[in-house]
């Protein structure tokens, strides 16, 4: 499936008094994991904001699923985890799920196959409050799976998980993928960027390179991709 998911044309963001993205231009293709990665502070996070439509933009233009960004059409097939976790510490893993299933109108038992796909089934009955962050966050992308979203943007998702749990959390990414739910995911580790089929890397509100991990070697010559996103700067700076 090589349709695009989201198409971005000259977007620009300011917040504050301050430019943070600078006219971008790009397009992510359906059905595929594309890794947002840049340094803290780049802008993934704005960029994020701007694709599900949270973002006041200054200029350009943002379409997701054939659809301006934001638009009320596409709030039951985009679903996006921000960094924060956001779902009720007062209530239980199994009480969230229940909640978020009946807000987006899906059948309650959908909740036990989301908590299977991020490995808590053993802490449903457990206050949200109690767990640790991680599992807060698998909470809450739990509550995303629930809707089926077409498009799952996710807002550095594995961080603070042990490698086994970041391992499998990719896993779940890419068994998504490969039922046509198109990713976004965002981090600021460049040793996660590997596990992408497509990567956007971001620096100072710019994107930097845009392609798959096999390309951006080709491209730079380096084979590790940290190296790769060092020698991409230093050609832009140039
Ligand atoms: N509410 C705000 N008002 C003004 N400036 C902001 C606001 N939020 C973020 N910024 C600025 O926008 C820039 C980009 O921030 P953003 O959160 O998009 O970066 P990021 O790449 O997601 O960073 P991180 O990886 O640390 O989450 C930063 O310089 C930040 O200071």
């Amino acid at each position: 499936m090589n349709s695009t998911a989201i198409k971005v044309e000259g977007l620009r963001v300011d917040r504050g008094h301050r430019t943070v993205l600078n006219g971008l231009d790009f397009a992510i293709p359906a059905g595929a994991v594309t890794g947002l990665l840049g340094p803290s502070g780049c802008g993934k996070t704005t960029l994020i904001r701007s694709i599900v439509g949270v973002q006041r933009v200054k200029a350009g233009t943002v379409e997701v699923l054939g659809r301006p960004a934001g638009a009320k059409a596409l709030r039951s097939r985009v679903g996006y985890v921000t960094q924060a976790p956001s779902v009720y510490a007062d209530l239980t893993v199994a009480a969230n799920l229940r909640y978020f299933a009946s807000v987006l109108g899906v059948p309650a038992d959908r909740g036990d196959a989301a908590l299977d796909a991020v490995a808590l089934a053993d802490r449903r009955g457990d206050v949200v409050g109690r767990l640790s962050g991680g599992q807060r966050a698998r909470v809450s992308l739990a509550c995303a799976l629930l809707g089926e979203p077409e498009l799952l943007v996710l807002d550095e998702p594995t961080v603070g998980l042990d490698p086994l749990l970041r391992r499998d959390l990719w896993r779940l990414f890419h068994d998504l993928a490969a039922r046509g739910t198109t990713l976004l995911v965002s981090s600021h580790v460049m040793d996660e960027a590997d596990r992408c089929d497509r990567l956007l890397l971001m620096r100072e509100g710019a994107i930097v390179a845009d392609g798959t991990p096999a390309e951006l070697r080709e491209r730079t010559g380096a084979d590790d991709l940290e190296d790769a996103f060092v020698r991409v700067v230093e050609a832009v700076a140039a």
